[in-house]
């Protein structure tokens, strides 16, 4: 199965091209305007997120009655809404829901899926996560900073097993740095 995104040497040698051309030699950091550049970067992070969302679900309670579809919810319901189930769902993402495929993303969230709202690794209502700009920003920021001086492979120690309640890998994550 396509699944661990850093087994594969072509989208790592993908992501690390993108990072040494973009901002090769600064150092220690890129800046902001560097870092809204990283375009295959960004779309690597979107289907982590979307295979593995750190926050699998979230419930919501109906503040009133409302129609929902063919569904009318009474007022105070709890939903739970299962971000896990939406983004694995082959009818919104095709057939090759399962794999990991960046590329889907090349054109953006919105053009991924055949319901925009199916994405919700950050949530999507008026709640949604106020740290996800960060979130995002901070791993571009950590991931390039490693990738200007290290090529890394998984481990052959690594067990892939990511479900637990906030889905973190079960056994760690071993990984082998190779200097540049
Ligand atoms: C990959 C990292 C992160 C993920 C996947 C994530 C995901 C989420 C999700 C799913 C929610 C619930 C949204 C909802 O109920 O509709 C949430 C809420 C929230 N997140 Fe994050 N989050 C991340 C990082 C962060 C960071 C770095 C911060 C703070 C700097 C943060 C602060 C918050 C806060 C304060 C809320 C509550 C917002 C509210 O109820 O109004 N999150 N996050």
């Amino acid at each position: 199965m396509d699944h661990v995104s850093f087994s594969h040497p072509y989208r790592l040698a993908r992501k690390c091209k993108e990072v040494i051309e973009l901002f090769g030699g600064k150092n220690p950091a890129p800046d902001d305007n560097d870092i809204a550049k990283l375009k295959t970067m960004t779309m690597i992070i979107n289907e982590t997120l979307r295979l593995y969302p750190p926050v699998l679900g979230m419930t919501k309670i109906a503040s009133r009655e409302i129609r929902l579809g063919d569904l009318l919810l009474p007022a105070d319901i709890e939903l739970v809404i299962l971000c896990l189930v939406t983004h694995n769902d082959p009818e919104i993402w095709g057939e090759n829901a399962y794999l990991f495929k960046p590329d889907r993303f090349a054109e953006g969230i919105t053009k991924a899926a055949k319901n925009t709202m199916a994405y919700l690794p950050f949530g999507l209502d008026p709640r949604t996560c106020v740290g996800s700009n960060f979130a995002m920003i901070e791993v571009k920021l950590a991931l390039s900073m490693i990738l200007q001086r290290y090529t890394f492979t998984l481990s052959q120690t690594y067990v892939h097993s990511p479900v637990r309640l906030t889905a973190p890998p079960q056994h760690g994550v071993q990984i082998i740095l190779h200097a540049l």
